[in-house]
């Protein structure tokens, strides 16, 4: 499964969460967020990673250009559109940036927005489900509705997001079984800067439920 830890601002962090085994850390582009790293910031911690991981950008609602100038000016391995961009937005920067993997974020506010997802299925890799705030674009550490999500067949692979946490993980992944999970708010102390005893035990609890998964469908 892939493990997404969002919202990375120091780079011993970052190095330290990748050991432990998430297989992709985010890094926030949106200039609103106390989560906001420069690409300069961006590009001084993905040089001096030394684990091998996937390198999210999250935008929201800008430009092409200003996409393309931050992939370029870092080693961002991906993309995450976590505002109103259309399926035509997606396929235009996915052109822009051939190799460079494209999420779409869905805040989801409705059930019609998980139908609708399907409308990505062409211009993107990977969709995440993220819960919908008013006046938050995202790391509000609201919860989607597990039980609503056990009737979504996503059109590709996809992340759960939203409030995820140590404490939850094992509930959310004993009713929905996405293809990777991401998390921010609930592995920090403050925003941006993680809680690595936090991130331990997230990483505890999914070996916990991965074994409890292997000793069930073993019984049966
Ligand atoms: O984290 C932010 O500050 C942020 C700002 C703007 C867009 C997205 C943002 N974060 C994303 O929010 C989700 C869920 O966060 P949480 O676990 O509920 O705190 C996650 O996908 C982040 O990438």
């Amino acid at each position: 499964m892939r493990v997404k830890i969002c919202g990375i601002t120091k780079l011993e962090q970052g190095d330290a969460i990748a050991q432990m085994g998430a297989t992709a850390l985010g890094f926030i582009c949106v200039p609103s967020s106390p989560r906001y790293l420069s690409a300069a910031g961006i590009s001084a911690i993905i040089q001096r990673l030394s684990h091998q991981v996937d390198c999210i950008g999250v935008f929201a609602n800008t430009t092409v250009a200003e996409i393309c100038q931050t992939v370029s000016a870092t080693k961002l391995t991906g993309v995450q559109l976590h505002g109103n961009e259309s399926p035509e937005f997606c396929q235009e920067l996915r052109q822009c940036l051939p190799g460079i993997e494209i999420i779409k974020a869905l805040r989801v506010k409705t059930n019609e927005c998980l139908t609708n997802s399907e409308i990505y299925a062409d211009s993107v890799d990977l969709l995440l489900l993220d819960a919908y705030d008013p006046t938050q674009l995202g790391g509000t550490g609201k919860t989607l509705d597990w039980l609503r999500l056990q009737e979504y067949k996503p059109c590709l692979p996809w992340l759960l997001a939203g409030g995820l946490t140590p404490d939850n993980i094992m509930n959310a992944l004993s009713l929905v079984k996405p293809n990777g999970i991401d998390l921010s708010s609930g592995v920090e102390r403050s925003p941006g800067d993680k809680d690595l005893d936090k991130v331990a035990q997230l990483f505890t609890k999914l070996q916990q439920t991965e074994q409890l998964l292997l000793n069930t469908s073993s019984s049966l």
